[in-house]
């Protein structure tokens, strides 16, 4: 029997996913990426990778991928993030976020694929009632792209009961920073995250920065969230990976560090690393943002042993910072 050792990374010329590809390299893992490029890079994935261009909702390239390489495990991060975008077109999230991964795990069923790992969403909470959010919370989304992600998740839910899939779900917080050696980054064109839009403002790629309502009730009238570092988040991946391939159970597990950050202390934080302050004019409120969104870890820090590296606002920002002026120098 061929020994089924490889991972198969949808999504992996993207943000996330090329630094999974990157934690997986680093771990000594076998990784193949399947990406359609419509947000992704092809530069973003190690030349050494075997890259295949294409759908993940694609049956019969899916069949294919999984008849070449020897895939034990699918990582799922292929899918569209954008929430105002998913108010808008609703019916291209459900196509991208929930029936392509429909088609990925027929296609990983039928080819003996056992372990999949999904990248999901703080957003599938919508706005909690309690903090820290854990995963027993009820799952409340306000959006489009947030329904999306948890129709994928009881799909595999009952993927795995029915099938003997074994599922980790990972809902990401809010996820930012750069691969510290400087490998990898955000790239994305129209970015709207926090961190990504104020490193931008501190390079001068933006003027500004729109603070979206200080009128909340939190400790200085901003939004708090749990930014977690990209390459912790990719760690996680591994971790999880690990815990499946021991013969651990799979489930749903936050990704976050468990306390949080108002949006002016990230903007401070910019301020320090840029060391010069930035332009920042308070806006009114976002529609559909929770005033605080802080992660429970205790699941994931308890199952998996995940420890994070980089806890820290100011490395996070820090690489972030690097990361935006490496791309400025290399793309312009
Ligand atoms: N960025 C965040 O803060 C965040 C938070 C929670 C969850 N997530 C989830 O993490 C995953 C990765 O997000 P990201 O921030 O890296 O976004 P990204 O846009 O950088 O990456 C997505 C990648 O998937 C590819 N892709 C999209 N649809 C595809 C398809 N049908 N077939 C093949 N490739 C396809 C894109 O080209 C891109 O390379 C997504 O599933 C997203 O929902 C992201
Ligand atoms: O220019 C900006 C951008 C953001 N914000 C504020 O900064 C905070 C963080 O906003 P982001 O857009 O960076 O992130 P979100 O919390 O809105 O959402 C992100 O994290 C969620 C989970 O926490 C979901 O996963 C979602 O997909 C992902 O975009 C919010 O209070 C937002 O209002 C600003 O004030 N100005």
């Amino acid at each position: 029997m061929v020994e089924r050792g490889h991972v198969l990374v949808t999504g992996g010329a993207g943000y996330i996913g090329s630094h999974a590809v990157l934690a997986l390299r680093d771990a000594g893992i076998p990784a193949v990426v399947l990406d359609d490029l419509s947000t992704g890079r092809r530069a973003a994935v190690p030349a050494d990778v075997p890259f295949v261009e294409g759908d993940a909702g694609d049956p019969a390239l899916l069949a294919e991928v999984l008849e070449r390489h020897p895939i034990g495990t699918v990582m799922h991060f292929a899918g569209s993030i954008v929430v105002p975008e998913s108010v808008e077109k609703p019916l291209a999230y459900y196509a991208n976020n929930t029936l392509a991964s429909h088609a990925l795990v027929e296609a990983c069923l039928r080819a003996g694929v056992g372990r999949f790992v999904f990248s999901s969403t703080a957003a599938v909470y919508g706005i909690p009632g309690t903090l820290p959010v854990d995963e027993e919370a009820p799952t409340r989304p306000i959006n489009p792209y947030g329904r999306s992600k948890l129709m994928t998740e009881w799909m595999l839910r009952d993927a795995a009961a029915a099938h003997g899939l074994k599922v980790v779900a990972l809902r990401y917080f809010n996820v930012a920073g750069a691969d510290p050696a400087g490998r990898a980054g955000q790239c994305s064109r129209a970015a709207t995250h926090l961190i990504k839009v104020a490193c931008e403002a501190a390079v001068g790629r933006r003027p500004g920065l729109l603070v979206f309502g200080d009128d909340y009730p939190t400790r200085d009238g901003t939004c708090v969230r749990d930014y977690v570092h990209v390459s912790d988040l990719a760690d996680a991946h591994v971790a999880a990976l690990r815990h499946l391939e021991g013969g651990g159970e799979g489930g749903v597990f936050n990704v976050g560090y468990g306390h949080g950050s108002t949006v002016r202390e990230v903007v401070a934080a910019v301020e320090r690393a840029a060391g010069a302050p930035l332009s920042v004019r308070i806006d009114g409120r976002r529609a559909g943002d929770p005033p605080e969104l802080v992660a429970g870890i205790a699941r994931i820090t308890r199952t998996f042993g995940w420890r994070p590296r980089f806890d820290d606002l100011d490395t996070i920002v820090a690489t972030a910072l690097a990361w935006e002026r490496r791309l400025l120098e290399t793309v312009g």
